[in-house]
């Protein structure tokens, strides 16, 4: 028998073609091919339910995930997976681990960072999880300010040792992910000291664990920091807290390809920029964006389909009412996040190209591109993250009631995900990262240098300055042209603004303390613009299938109005719009919504999430929402006995002595 699909007719609705679109969010064919095959492999596998996490202890969820973690790895040694498989299964997984950090974090610190002979004797240890690493930076009293950390690692040319140190309580370690109680080793973020010297911020590998007993090593204090937000969700995860005392670890555990040490003791700063130390940082922050489309995706497509489900008021004569998606306010809220999951799909993709590049160049000593790659990577971690947390909050109220429950998915993926706009750089203080990239590019602008990659367009600053927009009839905003220049135009406009500002101060660093607010504003444009220029690009590309690349079109347009109708202030106060030109977006969005409406349901299939991953019983692909929630709602534990626990203790000698009250 052919089970019941309650979107039946909404996919019969959709205008385009299905697979096809799920090529081009999976990035191709091949990756649509893996990812669908390990999706389907981790959703069969009874050891990876995940339906009854949130009722689980925090010691009974840290051995689930245990116990997932080393089955994971059981699949991916029996049945060869490659590293990219393996990465798509942890995240299939879905339930955060120290593994995110060993393979995350503290894999890249050593490649990055080390030297040819230290990758030959770390790397196969960890590659085969004989050792299990993570990345100790943060501490109890810095995360932000990487060099005022503390903890001090001080040469003793003697012994040829370097001795680990935590001198004051401030600088114990504390977050790293998977410290608490799994990792063997870390690589910790120390001050350098030779000679008497600070070096500054440099990393080391560190053997935390015995490897045979599992014990702290002699002079190391490790363990839990304790119960984080929400029930279930990343208290999945062990993060750590960390304290030496005069630890002691041969000289070469240092990671030397930034700075060496001598066996004399001599500091040696190689021609590699000392940023490098914070390369690990670059890579994640990343990998952050394109999971971000993953995580907003997630919540969208739970919200969109339920959407479609769920029915209140307009009923016409007894016949069904009206379904929540058709109402424009839900649908002005809905759209633009489903338009930002494919808008950050296409970002993440490219960052990842940019990555690449950039990895490339400095193998061969070519540095020139990493501010643009440090810029783009804080200031897109910083916007989609912020975005997403947002989203997904928005998808629960979107929900209605219903989104309020665990099962609907939505809190458990919340607590999840709100730490990425902390973690990997809070969101505010990369923001400011990005505002300086941009104030130092325009401070160039009349030096002759040319602006290039994202900040081309500030090379056109004379253009930009003055040029009117065109629209005049609202399907005018739908040239991609008219928009991008648009875009461009708000975002050098509040640059130049902000750097005439900052030229008045005296000490341009007050200035920039002083104007940090209106700088945080000017990053976000920028970003805005990134994430606008890159879709606009992608819809260059040859994109087959029926009526895909017109589906990307609308989404992009949604993508680009809704931004400009949110920031609307700043588009007509730099003059780059007038009042009216606005209205006339706002009223396209509205065109927008409707040609989104019919195909909304089918463009949230193709994100190809198995109901497995998405864990939400508002989201599941047969919209059969009702008798699910029903079914659920008796597996309980608070419905295992009719009378509950407590009653005899506390209910009944109420309400006996209620009846007592009565009969006096
Ligand atoms: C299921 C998941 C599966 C797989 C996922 C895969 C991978 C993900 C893995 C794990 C994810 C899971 C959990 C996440 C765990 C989170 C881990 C962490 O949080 S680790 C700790 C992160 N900490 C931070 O991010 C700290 C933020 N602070 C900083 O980065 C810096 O201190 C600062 C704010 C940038 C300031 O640094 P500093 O004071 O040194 O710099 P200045 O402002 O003086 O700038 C000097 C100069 O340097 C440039 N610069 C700064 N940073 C960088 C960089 N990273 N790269 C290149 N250049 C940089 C800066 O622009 C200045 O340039 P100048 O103006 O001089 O030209
Ligand atoms: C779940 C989770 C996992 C983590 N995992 C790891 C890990 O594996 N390894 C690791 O080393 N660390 C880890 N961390 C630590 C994380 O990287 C830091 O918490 C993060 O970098 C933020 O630093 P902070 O806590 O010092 O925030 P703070 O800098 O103290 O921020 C507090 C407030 O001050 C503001 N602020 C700070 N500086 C400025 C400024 N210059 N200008 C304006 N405003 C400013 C911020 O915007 C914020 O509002 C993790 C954190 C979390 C929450």
């Amino acid at each position: 028998m052919e089970a019941l699909d309650y979107h039946a007719e909404e996919r019969r609705k959709a205008e385009f073609n299905l697979d096809e679109m799920k090529i081009v969010w999976a990035g191709s064919r091949r990756n649509y091919e893996l990812s669908d095959r390990v999706a389907r492999l981790v959703a069969s596998d009874p050891v990876f339910r995940k339906d009854n996490r949130t009722m689980l202890t925090r010691k009974d969820l840290f051995k689930d995930t245990l116990r997932k973690a080393a089955h994971a790895w059981k699949r991916i040694i029996d049945l060869r997976l490659s590293e990219e498989e393996a990465n798509m299964l942890r995240s299939y997984v879905d339930q955060p681990a120290f593994t995110d950090l060993h393979w995350g974090m503290f894999i890249p610190a050593i490649k990055g960072q080390g030297t040819s002979e230290q990758h030959e004797k770390w790397l196969p240890m960890a590659y085969k999880m004989q050792i299990i690493g993570c990345y100790a930076q943060t501490e109890l009293g810095h995360g932000s300010n990487v060099q005022g950390l503390e903890t001090t690692a001080t040469f003793d040319p003697q012994t040829d040792e370097f001795d680990l140190h935590s001198p004051t309580l401030t600088s114990s370690k504390w977050w790293p992910g998977g410290l608490g109680k799994v990792s063997t080793h870390a690589v910790v973020y120390a001050r350098l000291i030779t000679g008497g010297q600070d070096h500054g911020v440099h990393g080391f590998i560190v053997q935390l664990r015995g490897l045979d007993d599992h014990l702290p090593l002699p002079g190391i204090t490790v363990g839990d920091i304790g119960m984080k937000f929400g029930s279930g969700a990343y208290n999945s995860m062990d993060n750590g807290l960390l304290r030496f005392d005069h630890v002691r670890i041969p000289r070469n555990q240092m990671l030397m390809r930034v700075s060496q040490v001598t066996r004399e003791g001599k500091f040696v700063q190689s021609d590699v920029p000392r940023q490098l130390v914070y390369g690990t940082m670059v890579y994640v922050r990343q990998t952050i964006v394109s999971d971000a489309s993953c995580a907003l995706a997630r919540a969208v497509c739970i919200a969109t389909r339920y959407s479609a489900v769920r029915r209140q008021f307009g009923s016409q004569n007894g016949g069904p009412e009206i379904q929540v998606i058709d109402y424009k306010t839900q649908q002005s809220r809905l759209f633009p996040l489903l338009a930002s999951a494919y808008a950050f799909r296409f970002v993440g993709e490219w960052l990842k190209w940019l990555y690449t590049d950039v990895t490339q160049r400095l193998q061969a000593n070519d540095f020139s591109t990493l501010p643009e790659a440090h810029a783009c990577t804080a200031g897109l971690k910083s916007m989609t993250t912020s975005v997403t947390a947002d989203a997904i909050e928005e998808c629960r109220k979107l929900c209605g009631g219903h989104g309020y429950l665990s099962n609907s998915g939505l809190p458990e993926l919340f607590a999840v995900y709100i730490p990425t706009c902390t973690y990997e750089g809070d969101n505010v203080v990369l923001l400011l990262q990005v505002a300086r990239f941009l104030m130092k590019t325009v401070s160039q602008l009349g030096s002759g240098k040319k602006p290039v990659g994202t900040t081309a367009y500030m090379g056109r600053a004379e253009h930009l300055m003055q040029c009117r927009c065109e629209v005049e009839m609202a399907q005018d905003w739908l040239k991609p042209s008219t928009i991008l220049e648009a875009f461009e135009a708000r975002a050098v406009r509040m640059s130049i603004a902000c750097a005439k500002s900052l030229g008045k101060f005296s000490n341009p660093e007050d200035g920039f303390a002083e104007l940090s607010p209106d700088l945080v504003e000017v990053a976000i444009a920028h970003c805005q613009l990134i994430v606008v220029s890159k879709f606009l690009e992608k819809l260059q590309q040859d994109i087959p299938g029926k009526g895909v690349k017109r589906q990307l079109e609308i989404l992009c347009n949604v993508y680009a109005l809704h931004l400009l109708h949110k920031h609307l202030g700043d588009f007509v106060a730099t003059g780059c719009i007038t009042p009216n030109q606005g209205a006339l977006a706002n009223e396209q969005l509205r065109l927008l919504y409707a040609q989104v409406r019919p195909n909304a349901i089918a463009l949230v299939d193709a994100f190809n999430y198995t109901d497995h991953y998405l864990g939400s019983i508002l989201g599941c692909y047969d919209g059969n929402v009702y008798q699910k929630l029903y079914q659920e709602a008796w597996k309980d534990p608070l419905n295992d006995t009719v009378v509950p626990d407590g009653y005899l203790e506390y209910l009944r000698p109420i309400l006996k002595q209620h009846i007592r009250t009565a009969r006096l």
